[in-house]
């Protein structure tokens, strides 16, 4: 399937989950970060959810990383369409953007090059773990910039689709996909 039409379809899908559907999604994902084989690092970055898009709230799995006494880097937009990454501590002031994404105001800044996990939003995957995002390619930008071998873990409510059809160059792809229900490891691809 195209970007586009998985974008619709994926988005219309997240819109139709009740307050349940999402709550239980949230922590399902949480748990099953757990078993992961990706917990012996330093500096997690982490997405903000904007909740009025219903995507993954990353409240609890940003308690599990502080309760793993981690570094927690956050990311800012910028005009560009490029991200600027701040460590997340207990004075950053998190205010929501014009997308309804939360963010920093200013704070520590923390080179791409430093991140040794990254969990990224997505709206579809596919089996051998490329996905699709809003479409202005943010994250495509920021992993580029990141070290070869950052892990990179996809947070998705539905299961991977069989084909992204028009993958392109930029496109880097995910390492793992976690799912309410499953664990995708695409290390092997
Ligand atoms: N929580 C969260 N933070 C994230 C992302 C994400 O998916 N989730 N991103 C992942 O990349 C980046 C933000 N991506 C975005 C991409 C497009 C639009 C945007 O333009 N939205 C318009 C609709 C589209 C349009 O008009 O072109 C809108 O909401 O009105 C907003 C954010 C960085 N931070
Ligand atoms: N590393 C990059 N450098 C320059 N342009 C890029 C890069 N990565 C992606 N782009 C451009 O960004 C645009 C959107 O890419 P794509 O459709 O893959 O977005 P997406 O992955 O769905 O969105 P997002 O990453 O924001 O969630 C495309 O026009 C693509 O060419």
């Amino acid at each position: 399937m195209l970007k586009k039409s998985l974008r619709s379809k994926y988005l219309k899908r997240r819109e139709e989950m009740s307050a349940q559907e999402l709550l239980d999604a949230d922590l399902s994902i949480a748990n099953n970060l757990l078993q992961l084989p990706v917990w012996k690092f330093s500096n997690y970055h982490i997405f903000l959810s904007i909740s009025e898009k219903n995507e993954i709230d990353t409240t609890p799995i940003l308690s599990i990383i502080q309760g793993k006494d981690k570094n927690i880097i956050v990311p800012k937009m910028n005009e560009n369409d490029t991200l600027s990454n701040y460590l997340l501590t207990d004075n950053t002031k998190l205010i929501k953007n014009k997308w309804n994404v939360p963010e920093p105001i200013d704070g520590i800044e923390i080179s791409e090059k430093k991140l040794d996990v990254v969990f990224v939003p997505l709206l579809a995957f596919d089996k051998t773990g490329h996905r699709v995002g809003y479409g202005k390619g943010f994250y495509d930008r920021f992993l580029s910039n990141c070290k070869p071998d950052v892990i990179k873990i996809g947070l998705s409510h539905f299961e991977a689709v069989e084909k992204i059809s028009d993958v392109d160059d930029h496109d880097i792809a995910l390492n793992y996909c976690v799912t309410p229900t499953k664990i995708y490891s695409f290390e092997a691809v």
